[in-house]
């Protein structure tokens, strides 16, 4: 589930009516997500996306979202901008949440991607990168490598109970990927998070990149290590799929090529992907009651893809 905060149906009457966006008809909580409370939302103009910002979103950030999300629709991306109130705002505040009105894009997210929908979505990413070479703002990675060994840290040993020797384990693939971490390579901004359920497709066709809230300023290729991580195993973290990493990493090249010294950086990327994804997780596992309406997502899924691309990473993208 993902509706933290209820809204009113009088309280979603008066926010709309700070908008040419029509008048409310009905409005349902999304199940979907894990960040933030979503309801599709139909008025007599038109559906949209009304999300409120809860934990993990800092309301300080939601300008640089926003400016990026604009940046990208101005280029004809296919991504869903903030709507405009009749002031010109497009940060509100409801039920006592920071929140925006969203424009809706058709589209399913996938959960087993044909090699085809990878390469649709490596090729997005791709146009993604480059269409953002002229966004100037700033916005440091709160996930990224420079926080990794403070989030280790307040796991502590308690990543024990998830998996016997797991702080050990860990500690060590940190110590190794900080020690061999690529920090010469260009600053950009990146998704950061383009799991296949960002993702919205119509057959082969991506019609939609969601969820920017973790974008930031980091190095495009580890954007795409977090992509090839998310799309090209099994959920389990147990199967690694040759022919969706392979259309992933083609799609990506198709668009635009990735500069040698970036594409030499992918396998310790990825490795750095793999343990983003394990610490942000084990933090949840570790932190969500049992009896929470939020599903957990399992850490060691992504042990095993850390695993996998120590053993593999350089042929895998060579
Ligand atoms: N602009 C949009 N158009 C259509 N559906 C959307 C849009 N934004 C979000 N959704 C739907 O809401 C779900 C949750 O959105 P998401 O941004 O991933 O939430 P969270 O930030 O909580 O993870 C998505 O899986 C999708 O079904
Ligand atoms: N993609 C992350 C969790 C973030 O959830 P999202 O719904 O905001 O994409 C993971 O799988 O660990």
């Amino acid at each position: 589930m993902a509706v933290y905060t209820q809204v009113s149906a009088e309280a979603l009457s008066d926010f709309l009516a700070k908008f040419d966006a029509g008048a409310l008809v009905s409005a349902k909580g999304i199940a979907e997500g894990v960040e933030n409370s979503n309801y599709l939302v139909d008025t007599t103009g038109g559906r949209f996306i009304l999300t409120l910002y809860e934990k993990r979103v800092a309301a300080d950030d939601l300008p640089y979202f926003m400016a990026l999300l604009d940046h990208l629709a101005a280029k004809g991306l296919p991504v869903p901008p903030a709507i405009k109130d009749r002031a010109g705002h497009e940060i509100h505040e409801l039920e006592g949440r920071p929140a925006c009105l969203i424009k809706f894009l058709p589209g399913v997210s996938v959960t087993t991607p044909t090699p085809a929908q990878a390469r649709a979505a490596g090729e997005a990413l791709s146009q993604m990168h480059w269409a953002l070479e002229d966004f100037l703002l700033d916005r440091p990675n709160s996930m990224g490598v420079d926080t990794w060994q403070a989030q280790l840290d307040r796991c502590g040993r308690d990543l024990d109970t998830i998996a016997p020797g797991l702080f050990d384990r860990v500690s060590r693939a940190l110590e190794r990927i900080i020690a061999q971490w690529p920090r010469h390579l260009p600053p950009s901004a990146i998704h950061a998070d383009l799991f296949p359920d960002n993702v919205l497709m119509l057959g082969d066709e991506v019609t939609g990149l969601i969820d920017f809230y973790f974008a930031c300023t980091d190095v495009r290729a580890f954007d795409l290590a977090v992509t090839h991580g998310a799309w090209a195993f099994d959920a389990s973290g147990h199967h690694y799929d040759a022919a969706i990493g392979n259309a992933l990493l083609q799609g990506y090249q198709r668009a635009n090529v990735l500069p040698s010294d970036e594409r030499a950086a992918l396998p310790i990327l990825a490795e750095g992907a793999a343990l983003r994804f394990l610490l942000s997780r084990a933090w949840d596992w570790l932190n969500t009651p049992a009896n929470a309406m939020v599903t957990r997502k399992d850490p060691l899924a992504y042990l095993r893809r850390l695993d996998f691309y120590a053993a593999n990473g350089d042929a895998l993208f060579a």
